[in-house]
């Protein structure tokens, strides 16, 4: 991975951090996109000391805040001549209900529409580094999502476990229409389940934080959690692979919500309009 440039968003912790310690292990320079610069430059020094590879680099990314995602790329792109790998892992789970900074419901907010327009920004230095990856972070949990375009901010209903599993569902059908959009260009967009993993993602939840707490033994360790990313980042059998999802570093079956292109046209194009942004 020398000469490889990667952002990988939310590696403060878990399955981002496992995977940007990786990374980092394997040569690349590794930029850790993250909300929280004093825990970002935490892990960032653990893995330069660990790795012995000075090339992991901590920026201020905050999803949840548009102004922040435009200030990133716009460093980002001034700075750095190339882009190989944009991993989208950062996500939040069982939020109560609040919004973004733009008024967005958080999950759909930040794991869906935060990464909706990072990619945006990022993508033509993709294209410009190519071959190049995008790596989406879903989870299982799309199984139970719906795109409610009635209702995208929850204002009507909201159901914090429901908003997750839209959200990823979301994630899903980006990678698909995204996929598509990108034949041709060696830019390839998958997506993946990391397993159900030992992670802060539960810390909105006191239930989940003590089943996590009583079950540790049947998750997977982030180590382990990171597994799938780090394949869909490196692999070479991926090289032309596009439009996947995979969990355990295999092809996994996407559920019918997500297989379904007329949604994930529309879900592109309603982005595109909450982010004011043309994107064709
Ligand atoms: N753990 C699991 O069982 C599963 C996880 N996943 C997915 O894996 C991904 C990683 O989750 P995991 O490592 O488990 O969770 P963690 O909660 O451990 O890590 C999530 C990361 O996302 C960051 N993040 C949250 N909100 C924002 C924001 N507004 N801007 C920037 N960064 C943000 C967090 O930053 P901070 O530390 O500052 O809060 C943290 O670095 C997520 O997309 C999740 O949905 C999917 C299936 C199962
Ligand atoms: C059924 C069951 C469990 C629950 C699994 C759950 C609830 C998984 C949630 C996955 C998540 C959080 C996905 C994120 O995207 C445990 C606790 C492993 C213990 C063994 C039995």
């Amino acid at each position: 991975m020398e000469g490889k440039v990667v952002i990988i968003t939310g590696a403060n912790t878990g399955i981002g951090k496992e995977t940007a310690r990786d990374l980092a292990r394997r040569g690349a320079r590794v930029i850790i996109a993250c909300r929280d610069i004093a825990k970002a430059e935490a892990a960032a020094s653990e893995i330069r000391a660990e790795t012995g590879n000075q090339q992991v680099i901590v920026k201020k990314l905050d999803l949840a805040d548009t102004k922040s995602i435009r200030e990133f790329a716009e460093k980002f792109l001034a700075e750095e001549k190339e882009l190989h790998i944009l991993i989208n892992n950062a996500g939040v789970m069982l939020c109560p209900y609040s919004k973004t900074a733009d008024g967005f419901e958080m999950h759909m907010g930040v794991n869906h529409l935060g990464h909706f327009l990072l990619t945006f920004l990022l993508l033509e230095r993709l294209k410009q580094s190519a071959p190049a990856r995008i790596v989406n972070v879903s989870s299982l949990a799309h199984h139970g999502g719906r795109i409610r375009f009635h209702d995208l901010h929850g204002e009507k209903s909201y159901n914090r476990g429901l908003a997750y599993c839209h959200s990823k569902l979301a994630n899903v059908l980006f990678t698909r229409e995204l996929a598509r959009r990108l034949q041709g260009t060696k830019v390839t967009a998958n997506a993946l389940h990391p397993g159900s993993v030992s992670s802060e993602l539960v810390r909105h939840s006191f239930v989940m934080t003590w089943l996590w707490k009583i079950f540790s033994f049947f998750l997977k360790t982030p180590w382990e959690g990171a597994q799938t990313s780090i394949y869909c980042a490196v692999a070479e059998e991926l090289d032309s692979v596009t439009g996947q999802y995979f969990s355990d570093c295999q092809p996994a079956y996407i559920s019918p919500r997500g297989r379904d292109d007329e949604t994930a046209r529309k879900l592109w194009s309603v982005s595109c309009e909450l982010l004011g942004i043309q994107w064709d």
